[in-house]
Order: structure tokens, then sequence, then C-alpha cells
């Protein structure tokens, strides 16, 4: 079992850049899979969860190669050559690990394929709810079912000629609305989806990028007309704000910290934990570098520590920091006052119940923290100790406490962290340069 041993630092310094950005990598493998012709990824991010989609597109007919030089275990640059919309039956289940991007964005796909497939995962994939998937693909004409009430995995899909819907989202789920999306572009005519809040927007990035028009009207509609072609296109993926929260966070936080993170994603569905920050007081300074000529914005982030202040998140905002908010809620226990985060109760069904492990481990470092349904309260201004935290299997928390751990007075354990693979592989060593007061990079 890896345990993370952290204890209290010195304010963050350095420049560095994050690894690509999880949820245009997964995208990546899919649509260069699919498409007609070879693909070139740069920056893809060779984590568990990525690799899995990656293997999944080989295991459907596509080519998968690591560029020359690359670690062929993680590598970071990929060609694919696509499928051109005619997918090989898979040979075996398809793994999609600790994914829940995977699994639901796969099974849109498999939805319009026909042969049957059957998707499956670890432990905590197989608790997560896929009956959000299943009834719009349903809907749709596949046949497709999971086990028990909740649809859990395994997850078998006996895809069909599939046909095109109207589905209203009853939550704000990226995956869900992407889900719905890929099996559209098998079918005849119009697909298209209302989002009860915009969610992160890499899909309808990337159908552009592949030559796919996306009708969108600003108020939750996104469209597409099916039958489509995809041709093949290079991607760059750019690093992930997700994961440079956790730096961002560490910076932000305390005074005397000063941090540059080089090309990060600057899509503005996912740059929420900037305007957070931002509102708690912090001294953020952004560089955009490359612009949306490549599909995704990139920059610079430059943060400067201060003391924080509390705020409250919530309402359609909690979409766009949904992975962000462990890390924030650490950032309002060692904030000033009150923090408050509400509407969050997605939060509760992802890799692990986020709430009540956030909840827990900040109890357990002497944070003041109430749990409420849908998110949580947070009396700021309590100086953290150390303390012996589980992160139950979920790489956010794990990330999350140990940006806490190296504020707190005294050790900071954090069991069993081998799923920080599953997102920032490459994260401890950072983390070793924080913790021996060397430049993170
Ligand atoms: O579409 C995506 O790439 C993702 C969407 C979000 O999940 P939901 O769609 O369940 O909100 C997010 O939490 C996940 O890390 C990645
Ligand atoms: C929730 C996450 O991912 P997924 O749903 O893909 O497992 C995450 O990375 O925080």
């Amino acid at each position: 079992m890896k345990n993370l041993t952290i204890h209290q630092a010195d304010p963050v310094q350095g420049e560095i850049s994050v690894p690509g950005d999880k949820s245009i990598s997964h995208r990546s493998a899919i649509f260069a899979g699919l498409a007609n012709g070879t693909s070139h990824i740069e920056g893809f991010l060779a984590s568990d969860d990525c690799l899995c989609t990656a293997r999944a597109m080989e295991g459907i007919g596509a080519t998968v190669t690591p560029a020359e030089g690359e670690d062929p275990q993680r590598p970071t640059k990929l060609t694919i050559t696509g499928v051109g919309m005619n997918l090989q039956a898979p040979q075996s289940e398809i793994d999609c690990g600790n994914s829940g991007t995977a699994m639901r964005l796969l099974a849109g796909v498999l939805a319009a394929q026909p042969f049957e497939s059957t998707l499956v995962g670890d432990a905590s994939l197989s608790g997560r709810p896929m009956g959000r998937i299943i009834t719009p693909i349903q809907l749709m004409g596949a046949e497709a079912e999971g086990v028990g009430e909740r649809q859990t995995a395994p997850l078998t899909i006996r895809g069909n000629e599939v046909h095109s819907v109207h589905y209203t989202l009853p939550m704000a789920s990226a995956q869900v609305k992407s889900c719905v999306l890929l099996a559209g572009m098998f079918c005849e005519g119009r697909t298209s989806i209302h989002q009860p809040a915009e969610t992160r927007d890499h899909t309808e990035r990337m159908f552009v990028h592949f030559g796919v028009p996306v009708e969108t009207d600003g108020k939750g509609l996104v469209a597409i007309e099916g039958p489509v072609k995809l041709d093949a296109r290079d991607i760059t993926v750019p690093g992930d704000i997700s994961s440079a929260a956790f730096w961002l966070v560490a910076a932000a936080t305390r005074p005397g910290a000063k941090l540059i993170v080089r090309g990060v994603g600057l899509n503005p569905t996912r740059t929420g934990i900037l305007d957070v920050l931002k509102r708690m007081g912090a001294d953020i300074k952004i560089t955009v570098t490359s612009g949306p000529d490549d599909g995704e914005p990139m920059g610079d982030i430059e943060v400067t520590g201060k003391k924080l202040q509390g705020v409250v998140m919530e309402g359609d905002e909690i979409a766009n920091i949904i992975d962000e908010i462990p890390v924030l809620a650490v950032a309002g226990a060692l904030s000033n006052g009150v923090t408050e985060i509400r509407d969050a109760a997605e939060l509760r069904v992802k890799e692990t119940d986020r709430i009540s492990a956030v909840v827990k481990n900040l109890k357990a470092m002497g944070a003041d923290v109430t749990e409420r349904d849908s998110g949580m309260v947070i009396r700021g201004g309590a100086l953290l100790h150390g303390a012996e935290l589980e992160c139950f299997h979920d790489h956010r928390i794990a990330m999350a406490f140990a940006v806490a751990g190296m504020t707190a007075k005294g050790e900071t354990v954090i069991k069993d962290v081998a799923c920080i693979d599953t997102s920032y592989p490459g994260f401890d060593s950072v983390l070793g340069n924080a913790l021996a007061g060397e430049p993170l990079g």
C-alpha cells in the first residue's frame, strides 16, 4: 500500500506545467479512434483512466501507437488510426477501470453498434449510477442494462440502429450529454439535449474540430445532425486545470507563495475555480497563450499567495467546479470566515461520496465543518493539525488533503494513494519538491 506522508511546508514557489486534461484526453482517443484516417495526439494524459479509453478504442478496431521515444506504459504522444465509424465487436469485456467518463462516453458509442458489449469497472466505478445513461440510450432504441435498482456496472449493451431523440438531462452532467451526442452521431437526423446548467463543452468543441457542426442556443440546447463522418485531426491537449487546482489552492491560500502554472486549459466551462478563488480575494493573473483556433483555449496562470476570505459556491457554478470542490473546501478551511457549498449533491456519486469524505477529513484535521445533504458549511480560520486520513480510493480526495497537510501542524499521512494515477501521474514528485522547500518545477 502506498501512503503519502506530509509535513508543514514553506509556501510554494516556482513554475510548473501539469499533465494533459483528462476530459479532453478521453475525447481525443474516442474521436480519433472513430475517425477516418490518422490523428496525432500531443499532451495526452497517460493516466489510468484515459489509458482505459485508449485501450477500449483498440478493442473496437482502432490502432493506437505511442510515438517514438515515448514510455509505452504512459505515452503522452499517440498516433491513432480510426475505424471510419465501422467498429469491430470487442473480443472481451471493456475495462473502464475507475473512470466514469470512459464508461458513460463509450456506452453512447456502443449503443449504436450492431453487436453486444459489456463494460466493467473497478469496485468504485461499479458502485456508481449508470441509469442516467441507460435511460437515454434505451430511448434511442438500444438495449442496455446494469445491475439492480441503481443500474450499476457491469453494463451490457446490445446495440441497435438507434434513432435520434431530444433528451432533457435530469442533472447537469457532461458525461450524460456526451453519451447522447456520441450515440447521435450514428442516427439519422437531429439529436439534441437540453442541460439544466452549462457543463464542460469539450465534446462539442471536439465535434467542431473533427468537422461536425454543433448547434447551441446558449440556453442549454446542444444539437448535432447525423449521421456523422469524422475526418482525422491532430490534437494538442492542454494541461488539466483540475490537476493545476491543487497547486493553485496551495499557492493562493498562503502568503509568501508565488507560482506560475503554464499551458493550462482555460475553457470557460472549466475555469470556475479561478472565479471562486478570485471571489475569495486571491491574486491571480491569467495570460491566454493560444486561442480557440486549436479548439480549446490555453494559457498561463500566475498566483501570489494571500490570506483569503470564505465565499458561497452554489447554483449553476457547481457544474463548472465539480471536480475542484474537494480542494476548494480545503481552501475554505484555510481562509477566514465561512465558506458554504450548496447544490452539489452530484459529489455524492463520484469515485466516493466526496461530501462525506471531505467533511470527515477536514474534521480529523481540526476544522469546524458541518455536512449538509448537498454540500457543507466550513467555518475557516482554525489552524489545521496533521492526521492519519483515508482517501477512500478517490484521487481528488488524496490530492486535496495533501494540500491541506502542507499547511497543517504536525504530520499528515494519507493512506493508499495509488488512485492518484487515475488523473495525475507524477503528482508525488511535485509534492516532494514542495515538501523539500524547493521550486515545484
Ligand atoms: O465529461 C467529463 O469529462 C467529466 C464530467 C464530470 O462528470 P459528470 O458528467 O458526472 O458531472 C466530471 O466530474 C468528470 O471528472 C469528467
Ligand atoms: C469524477 C471524476 O472522474 P470520472 O467521473 O471520469 O470517474 C474526476 O476525475 O473527478
